[in-house]
């Protein structure tokens, strides 16, 4: 019994110090010593649950936000499951094995240097797709899958026209195959997600980074919908030559920067440490991208064609302004919808 417990507590130890310079807190200790008590009774490895607790209390000891929700996705991850409330009974009630154990420590240990679980766990889900994700190209965020359902809604109530609301027979019917442009593609979470809902558009899927034009095509071949999707690196505030290849479109949708200037250094360290700051920027005033992109729709979209954008709350109004200065671009604020706290998120603008 005696050595079961010394050889438990050397691999304990260097579980415990993932980093060497990693200070315990006492509560931690405590933990340490209820974990050691509880388990060597019957085996010298811990058990998923306990993994999941311990990790828990580290991540909490050192102030890495949500705590239980990552311990618990990297565990679940090396046991090969998506959550742990997925993982089997059978897996459930043996004790991890010394790989298990030791994968858990480097992965814990990316966390407590605050990468993003997505990165760590290197996937994630968006909508009904489950998307790779590489640092450094940004992490689609819950909100952004309220924008896709405004375009899915938006499509469908053009698919179902009726009196005066039926603009032109052809109209409708391009409705039901819509041409579409996503400025700023990342991973390929707006695109993909429009493309499967969508089995007969085709989309434009232009970003300024390399990084993500890469992944958005990895994961549209992942998927299967790499013939129905043009992937272009491009920056939209450049020349926009890339274009007139492409027919102008039924749809720009765009979450693009926006976080004002002065806002980015108050953003979390998993943010700033590990995402593109070209992903976030938007320039003083958050409108660098934004402008850039309605400044472009006489070249890019067609008449009575929409753009759905992502916005800061502070932007409806200012791109209400901007617009009143630029009557040229002949768009208008159709609606502006909010977000999951009631925040003004997202805009629509259609031209005509
Ligand atoms: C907030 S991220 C959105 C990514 C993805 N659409 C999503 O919602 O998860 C903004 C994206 O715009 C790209 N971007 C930034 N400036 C750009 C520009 N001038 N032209 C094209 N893409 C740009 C960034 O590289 C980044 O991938």
């Amino acid at each position: 019994m005696r050595s079961l417990l010394v050889s438990f507590s050397r691999i304990l130890f260097s579980f415990l110090n993932p980093h060497g310079s990693l200070k315990l807190s006492p509560a931690s200790k405590v933990h340490q010593l209820t974990l050691v008590k509880q388990r060597s009774s019957s085996t010298e490895l811990p058990m998923p649950t306990d993994l999941v607790n311990y990790w828990q209390g580290v991540f909490e000891a050192q102030g890495v936000p949500e705590a239980r929700a990552s311990s618990e996705y990297i565990v679940s991850y090396v046991l090969e499951a998506k959550t742990f409330q997925s993982l089997r009974a059978d897996h459930l009630s043996k004790p991890v094995t010394v790989q298990q154990l030791f994968r858990v420590q480097e992965l814990s240990a990316q966390r407590l240097n605050r990468m993003p679980i997505q990165y760590i766990i290197g996937e994630w889900d968006f909508l009904d797709l489950t998307l790779m994700m590489r640092p450094p190209v940004f992490i689609p965020r819950p909100e952004t899958e309220l924008l896709v359902a405004l375009v899915i809604e938006e499509f469908q109530r053009k698919m179902k026209p009726r009196g005066a609301e039926h603009r032109d027979l052809a109209a409708a019917e391009a409705s039901q195959y819509p041409m579409i442009l996503e400025v700023g593609c990342g991973s390929g979470a707006i695109s993909l997600s429009l493309l499967k809902k969508f089995p007969k558009s085709h989309i434009v899927a232009v970003d300024k980074e390399e990084a993500a034009v890469s992944l958005t095509r990895d994961n549209a071949i992942r998927l299967r919908l790499q013939d129905r999707i043009t992937i272009l690196q491009h920056d939209i505030l450049a020349n926009h030559s890339f274009l007139l290849h492409h027919n102008p479109v039924d749809i720009i949708v765009s979450n693009p920067p926006y976080i004002f200037k002065d806002d980015i250094a108050s953003l979390a360290p998993e943010i700033l440490s590990y995402e593109d700051p070209t992903a976030l920027d938007g320039g003083e005033d958050g409108m660098q991208i934004i402008t850039g992109i309605l400044s472009n729709t006489p070249h890019f979209l067609k008449l009575y064609g929409d753009v759905f954008l992502e916005v800061d709350p502070r932007h409806p109004e200012m791109v209400a302004e901007w617009l009143r200065i630029h009557p040229d671009l002949h768009l208008c604020v159709i609606a502006t919808h909010k977000d999951f706290c009631g925040k003004p998120r997202f805009l629509h603008l259609q031209k005509g």
